[in-house]
């Protein structure tokens, strides 16, 4: 077992080229994978040790190596909100251990039962720039392009709330875990007077089907763990203190099919979104940063932060 901690700053990384290496870019290349593919710009995860050094520790990773399964734990109290250094850390990680060759699974959970994270920081959008909140978006896009890319299997192991970004997290993943209870789980953005963008759209549709999609989205739903389960937006449900047992047994199942007919699977299915998104990302990030620095999106951003407080 290694454990290592990642942060926003200092961050140092060891390249290099593995046999493991080859086979992948071998596959990465059969599925042409442009440019922002995941083997041509991550670097390898060396065998042990800290890889990063950081002064906010903001994700810890460890992973058992005979098993290869990691487990990633968002570390960002109170509420693991995704602020920039959050999601440069998260992406920072999951490069590693998708470049790491003898990592075959990600479990990604809480620090902090109760929330498995709140969504994106709202304070990161409101009355920034245009400039940061452009920077602030890219930033979510590289993440989910590795998330949602990774060769890995990728089990959330949801111990918690997980609204908007939370689900965006979850959905990116390829099996969901939730803990049974009062815990919620949906794409509220709309209740900010936010947009989902296609990318993540298109990922609630291709988990819940188009019907239930559209109509959680436009009203911004959020659902207990109980009528997740019912609707598919999560797979299984398990005690609040099991979730990461459970989640372990299954990526243990998943372990069984061999890695390579597994992810050239999942790769066909998510390479036209990959694809798109690479494709489109000045227009999305554009888009974002225009909606979002609206003033009467500014104003909704404001009421429900105060209402946030007020709770
Ligand atoms: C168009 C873009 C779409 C892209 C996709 C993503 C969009 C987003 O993610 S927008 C963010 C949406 N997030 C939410 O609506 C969640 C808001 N938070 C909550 O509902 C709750 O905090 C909770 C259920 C997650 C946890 O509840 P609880 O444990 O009771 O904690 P508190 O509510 O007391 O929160 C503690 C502290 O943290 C602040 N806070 C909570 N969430 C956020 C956030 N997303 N961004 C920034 N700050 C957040 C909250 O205001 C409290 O602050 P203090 O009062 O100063 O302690």
């Amino acid at each position: 077992m290694y454990s290592f901690i990642l942060g926003n700053e200092s961050i140092k990384m060891a390249l290099s080229v593995s046999a493991g290496g080859r086979v992948w870019r071998k596959f990465f290349k059969t599925f042409n994978f442009g440019p922002n593919s995941a083997l041509k710009r991550f670097p390898t995860c060396t065998a042990n040790g800290r890889l990063y050094s950081s002064s906010s520790d903001n994700v810890l990773v460890s992973k058992d190596e005979k098993s290869g399964i990691a487990t990633v734990r968002m570390n960002n109290p109170p509420v693991n909100s995704l602020n920039s250094a959050m999601l440069v850390s998260l992406r920072s990680c999951f490069e590693e251990l998708e470049n790491d060759k003898s990592c075959r699974a990600l479990i990604l959970t809480s620090q902090k039962p109760k929330v498995f994270c709140a969504g994106l920081d709202i304070l990161e959008i409101y009355r920034k720039s245009p400039d940061y909140v452009a920077q602030f978006w890219e930033k979510l896009q590289d993440m989910w392009l590795s998330l949602y890319g990774s060769r890995l299997v990728t089990m959330a192991a949801i111990n918690g709330h997980s609204p908007a970004g939370g689900c965006l997290l979850s959905l990116a993943c390829d099996y969901r875990i939730m803990a049974e209870g009062k815990f919620t789980i949906g794409l509220n953005e709309t209740q900010l007077d936010l947009v989902a963008p296609f990318w993540l759209r298109q990922t609630m549709v291709d988990v819940i089907g188009y019907r239930q999609a559209e109509m959680a989205l436009m009203i911004g739903a959020l659902y207990t763990s109980n009528k997740a389960l019912q609707l598919g937006l999560v797979d299984k449900l398990a005690p609040i203190e099991d979730v990461q047992t459970v989640a372990e047994e299954e990526v243990k199942n998943w372990l069984k099919i061999p890695d390579q007919a597994r992810a050239i699977t999942k790769m066909a299915s998510r390479k036209p979104l990959l694809d798109e998104l690479r494709k489109r990302k000045q227009e999305d990030i554009q888009t974002f940063r225009d909606e979002t620095t609206r003033e009467s999106v500014q104003i909704s951003i404001q009421q429900y932060l105060e209402k946030l407080k007020a709770k």
